[in-house]
């Protein structure tokens, strides 16, 4: 395996606060990992770094290879690692389809996406059957034509991870996808990330521990913005300082 993600002494400071202090961090191609630790640990702002939503105070991240300090988030998506967000950015007023869709169209034509929307998108019948296949790879072949607006919270998690998949990527960062889901659709949305992980790269940030534990191959436990922790599960779940500061809470 080979590391398709990776991060050298990554730091960032808030003023005096070090909120991510020298990760050295490497996600192999094709696995699944998760991201944990208690509130305030860094997980988001690790995101951040790795999406170019921040700039590290010092260090370093790779994606293949290619270090990626200072690009554009949109950049970094066409570089191939697309993130969901735990906020939802989906468009309410659209169908299912129409969300992904204008997905596809944003990944093609960077900047004209609401040039497309009312002219090209009925037309184009290639595009609609690209999404068509991602709508059902989310499991939202019955909602395709309902309204955003209209879904059941663990549906427009879906369609969120439908979203992601429309920009190409190989690598996908999932951010808390099971926050504020009903135990039964999070055993439904682990298993489509099971199933979207054959062949795409996850990271995801958690703090569902059921999801994580039954869905990760590996896990890095953060703490204070370092890494306490790093191993499968079962190494996790039975290391005695994770369980101190973490797991025992
Ligand atoms: N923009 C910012 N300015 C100042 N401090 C920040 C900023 N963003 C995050 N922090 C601080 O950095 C630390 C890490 O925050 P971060 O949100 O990355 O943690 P987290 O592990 O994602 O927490 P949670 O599980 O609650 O989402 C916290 O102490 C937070 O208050």
């Amino acid at each position: 395996m080979s590391a398709v993600l990776r991060t050298e002494g990554l730091t960032k400071e808030f003023g005096g606060l070090t909120a991510v202090e020298d990760v050295d961090f490497e996600l192999e191609e094709n696995e699944l990992h998760c991201i944990i630790g208690p509130n305030g640990a860094g997980k988001t702002t690790f995101f951040n770094l790795i999406t170019g939503g921040l700039e590290p105070t010092e260090g370093s991240v790779y994606l293949s290879g290619e270090d990626i300090v200072g690009k554009e988030p949109r950049e970094i998506v066409d570089q191939g690692l697309a993130r969901s967000f735990q906020i939802s950015q989906l468009f309410n007023g659209l169908t299912v389809m129409e969300n992904i869709r204008l997905a596809l169209l944003g990944a093609r034509e960077r900047g004209s996406i609401f040039k497309f929307l009312f002219s090209n998108i009925e037309s184009d019948e290639e595009l609609k059957a690209e999404a068509y296949d991602i709508v059902e790879r989310v499991r939202l072949g019955e909602e395709a034509d309902k309204e955003v607006s209209s879904l059941a919270h663990g549906k427009k998690r879906n369609l969120e991870i439908g979203v992601a998949l429309s920009t190409g990527a190989d690598v996908l960062l999932l951010d808390e996808p099971a926050a504020g889901l009903t135990t039964a659709e999070t055993e439904e949305l682990m298993d489509l990330i099971r199933e979207i992980g054959k062949d795409r790269t996850i990271l995801l940030v958690e703090h569902d521990m059921n999801l994580v534990m039954g869905l990760a191959e590996t896990i890095t436990v953060l703490h204070n913005g370092r890494v306490l922790a790093q191993g499968s599960p079962d190494t996790i779940r039975s290391d005695e300082t994770v369980k101190e500061v973490y797991l025992g809470e």
